[in-house]
């Protein structure tokens, strides 16, 4: 059973090129972002600041807010790419993450080679790569390509390849920022419907996306963030109000 704990969480990010002392005055007065202020002397941004909250099975969160609230920065906290500079999270099952969905592919590798590599990458066993090898291949409809090095792909070409090798395995816990623009309207098509059966099929799911609709479509609970910090979180429409400042 997939769940989430996080108490007190906090991301600090320390900006050494940043060297000015005015600049905390100046850009404290602005909305967006997260708030910058000096820790220990030095200038940095902090993008979250004391999250607490839980996740279980059937849990489908979405985030919402401004630019530089603190969106990706929590999902990169929630999957474990990012460890919280204060407070503690605790994860129970196997996560994937679409986030930087091109990272871990290797530029001198073929497709095939890649699709290897990445699957172990992500824990699977080669029984489980094995089974699932032909319907990547497939479902990339990248053909010969695949037995050539993925720096001669395009970078829909990529795209493709690297969708279809992190869909291709139900996780129990999902994390999704932005709704991938995998490709051309035909591929973006196809990976939609592949993602849904994915998120159907997930134990908990946390999505990040300045479309309200994709958001109330497919989440039940909403945390709206403002400069780091949780103001709303209870059920989806609620939150949508919330941020749009309507009242319920
Ligand atoms: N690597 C980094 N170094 C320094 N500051 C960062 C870094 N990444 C993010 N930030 C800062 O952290 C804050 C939160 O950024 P984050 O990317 O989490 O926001 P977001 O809500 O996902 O924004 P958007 O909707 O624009 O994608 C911002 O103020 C941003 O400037």
């Amino acid at each position: 059973m997939a769940s989430i704990e996080l108490n007190n969480v906090g991301v600090h990010y320390l900006i050494p090129q940043a060297k000015s002392a005015g600049l905390v005055g100046a850009m404290r007065s602005l909305a967006m972002g997260g708030v910058i202020g000096k820790r220990h002397g030095r200038i940095g941004v902090t993008a979250l600041d004391d999250i607490s909250f839980s996740l279980v099975n059937g849990d489908r969160l979405g985030l919402i807010g401004h630019n530089g609230a603190g969106k990706s920065t929590l999902l990169r906290v929630l999957s474990g790419i990012l460890p919280p500079t204060s407070g503690r999270i605790r994860v129970e099952g196997r996560i994937s993450a679409l986030m930087s969905i091109q990272l871990g592919l290797d530029s001198y590798s073929t497709g095939y080679e890649n699709i290897r590599s990445r699957a172990r990458f992500m824990g699977l066993t080669e029984e489980e790569i094995d089974s699932r090898f032909d319907d990547i291949a497939a479902f990339s409809e990248l053909g010969d390509y695949l037995d050539l090095p993925i720096r001669s792909y395009s970078a829909g070409m990529r795209l493709r390849l690297a969708f279809s090798i992190a869909t291709a395995f139900s996780p129990e816990i999902l994390i999704l920022d932005e709704w991938l623009s995998a490709g051309d309207d035909y591929f973006q098509k196809k990976a939609r419907e592949r993602l849904t059966g994915l998120i159907d099929k997930t134990g908990i799911f946390a999505f990040a996306s300045h479309n309200d609709a994709l958001m109330a479509r497919m989440c039940n609970k909403g945390m709206v963030l403002h400069q780091g910090k949780p103001v709303f979180f209870g059920e989806i429409n609620e939150a949508l109000a919330y941020h749009k400042g309507v009242p319920q």
